[in-house]
């Protein structure tokens, strides 16, 4: 199959490809800037042969040492390495050397971290940091144990199959989306399979390479005009044609994907890159069921709109594609008569406090649960304790929410909103209970607690972390939100000190799960708060004013701030400028000698833009000033 090219970068000169005379060039839909003068880019290279023997095994990164390398793309190499003090591995993916030196492929690294970051999603590889070493950036990502899907997919899949893992690209894609994000270079090799539940596939879309957001304060593109990116056989009409992308050029590109698994090969192919580009713009693709009969034309005609020419003659998202890709093996699947789902309640405590809520409980495979709410639900990936209320009596046991469905969802697959839970005790006597207690057969002896059950020495602490894991970096640690480094290091290193004794008891399933996520909160929490750059942008994520003066009472340099600034508003595009308005008014309250009105104003305009210098120090000074002018004045 010819599908693992790697991402083409031509830079194109207006030419024509459809070999038919035309008066202007601009008209014509298979117009390729410079398709046939193709000269080489400024774009990622395999490393040269003096730094492939380099020795980036052993060396430190942050608080991370590298183990071995898993491999190398045309960007970087990423290792495989483990944390020095706690029990956890990641990959770290480090610029390569001959590509540190061109600032426009550091910036597109940078993006590439930044990016990922933004989309936390539990089908997106999670980015942990990202650094600068002996002038090499790196980013520490989540280790994914697994292959690809290119490595996987050695020849045609079963159409359920396939739709199981489009499914979740979707909501991976999805959830880029609606950062503004378009990933643009979604191919077999960027999709991830990790071990998942019930011996299912997880994936985990990786490489946000190219990725572009589409709105940017400043105006300008993140990607050099004129440059194609992509990898031609999965590249849209509009992209090969340099066009503007959106949502929808990722979903041509799930069309590509699905058409290859399903067929074993590609929609379009050709003998060079500029081959392939003119057919995505002219050719219509053959419907998958007629290259590979057994494929259900259902399927066929939805990977058919989601490979139309015209963006708005395909899927308007992604949740819309992935809700059509279902709809056709649910209906092959169908059986009839459907059997009757039997209803039960599950009794939940609520997340961070003392209450419980009891949801619609339904059941789905053999471990898993859909617990229907329009409320919040507890957090992604958070252990949950279950007591369900079945026909034939009660049955306590742990679980882990491992998917939200919001209400647009919900709206888009025509099911309920609520949440997905994934039960921890998958033994053959707790499913058996199950099936008993579900079919409305009371149990013979008292409902025997899952085992092994908690072990109560642990439990005092770990119901203090399990109320701290669901605050910020600041409530991980217990400290107030203006602590500094040195109390940020020195509760880390007292929660280490205190969680990692736990490790040796005898946990139930559920504490252990806790212990380990804890740890991890803690090492995250350090390593943004223990360092300054990092912390300020996290706190004007916050609006936590008093750590942004910590930041810079602890040195944190004009330059840096406004750098982390920048990025804040790359950010928050939405937010605008009203923070000069608020400025204004707050010089103009203190000049009338309104101060506590000044300070309101001065606080809004921070509330907008929380890493402004003038509105930091103006409304710092009169705080200060507020505060001496109301305490009161000690005579000796
Ligand atoms: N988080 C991770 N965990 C485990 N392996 C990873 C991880 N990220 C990347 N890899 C593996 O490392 C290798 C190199 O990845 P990389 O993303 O650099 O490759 P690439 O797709 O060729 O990238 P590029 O777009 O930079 O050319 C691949 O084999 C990839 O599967």
């Amino acid at each position: 199959m010819a599908w693992e090219k790697s991402a083409v970068e031509p830079t194109f000169r207006p030419s024509c490809a459809c070999l038919t005379p035309h008066p202007e060039l601009a008209e014509c839909p298979t117009v390729l800037r410079g398709a046939s003068e193709l000269r080489p880019p400024l774009s990622p290279t395999l490393p040269p042969s003096s730094e492939r023997g380099e020795k980036l095994v052993g060396q430190r990164f942050g608080s991370f040492v590298s183990r071995r390398e898993l491999g190398r793309g045309g960007m970087g190499t990423v290792l495989l390495a483990e944390h020095v003090l706690i029990p956890k591995r990641v990959a770290v993916k480090v610029l390569h050397r001959h590509l540190a030196e061109e600032p426009e492929l550091v910036a597109r690294f940078l993006a590439e971290a930044r990016a990922m970051s933004l989309v936390q999603h539990e089908n997106v590889v999670t980015v942990y940091d990202l650094d600068t070493r002996e002038g090499r950036p790196y980013f520490v990502m989540e280790y994914l144990e697994g292959q690809s899907l290119a490595a996987f997919a050695r020849g045609p899949l079963e159409p359920a199959l396939v739709v199981e893992l489009l499914a979740q690209v979707c909501d991976a894609l999805g959830a880029a989306h609606a950062h503004g994000i378009v990933h643009r270079d979604l191919k077999p090799a960027n999709v991830f399979l990790t071990p998942g539940p019930n011996g299912r596939h997880r994936v985990k879309l990786l490489d946000f390479g190219i990725a572009k957001r589409l709105v940017r304060l400043d105006g300008e593109t993140p990607t050099r005009t004129g440059v194609l990116m992509g990898t031609p056989e999965f590249m849209a009409p509009e992209q090969c044609g340099g066009k503007d992308v959106d949502a929808r050029t990722d979903l041509y590109a799930v069309g590509v994907l699905g058409y290859l698994l399903l067929t074993g090969t590609a929609p379009f192919s050709g003998s060079n890159a500029a081959e392939i580009l003119v057919a995505h713009l002219q050719q219509a693709p053959r419907p998958p069921h007629e290259v590979r009969p057994g494929i259900p034309p259902a399927l066929s005609a939805v990977l058919l709109r989601a490979l139309a020419k015209r963006p708005d003659a395909r899927y308007a998202t992604a949740a819309e594609l992935r809700a059509a890709l279902e709809a056709t093996v649910t209906r092959a699947r169908t059986p009839a008569p459907l059997p009757p789902t039997v209803g039960f309640t599950a009794r939940v405590p609520v997340h961070g406090s003392l209450g419980v809520r009891e949801y619609p409980c339904e059941r789905v495979g053999r471990t898993g649960l859909f617990l229907r709410t329009g409320e919040e639900p507890p957090p992604l990936r958070s252990d949950v304790s279950l007591l369900l209320r079945l026909p034939g009596g009660e049955l306590q046991c742990m679980g882990q929410v491992v998917r939200h469905v919001t209400a647009e969802q919900a709206r888009a697959w025509n099911m309920a909103p609520g949440f997905g839970v994934e039960l921890s005790d998958t033994s053959a006597s707790f499913q058996q209970l199950f099936a008993r207690l579900l079919s409305g057969e009371p149990t013979p002896e008292p409902t025997p607690p899952p085992a092994p059950q908690d072990d109560a020495r642990a439990e005092p602490l770990l119901r203090e972390f399990r109320q701290r894991l669901s605050g910020d970096h600041y409530a991980v640690l217990g400290i107030p939100r203006d602590a500094d480094a040195d109390k940020v290091r020195a509760h880390a290193r007292e929660c280490r000190n205190r969680l990692e004794p736990l490790i040796s008891l005898p946990l139930s399933p559920g504490q252990r799960a806790l212990v380990q996520r804890a740890l991890s909160k803690v090492a995250q929490a350090l390593l943004v708060l223990g360092h300054l750059e990092r912390r300020v942008e996290y706190d004007a994520e916050l609006r936590n004013l008093d750590g942004v003066m910590r930041c810079l009472a602890a040195g944190l340099t004009v330059t840096t701030l406004e750098a982390c600034r920048q990025r804040f508003l790359a950010r928050h595009p939405e937010i605008g400028g009203h923070s000069a308005l608020h400025l204004a008014s707050g010089d103009a309250f203190r000049a009338a000698n309104r101060l506590n009105e000044a300070l309101a104003s001065y606080e809004a305009a921070l509330r907008v833009d929380p890493l402004h210098l003038e509105a930091l120090r103006r409304w710092h000074a009169l705080r200060v000033r507020l505060r001496s002018n109301a305490s009161p004045v000690t005579h000796r």
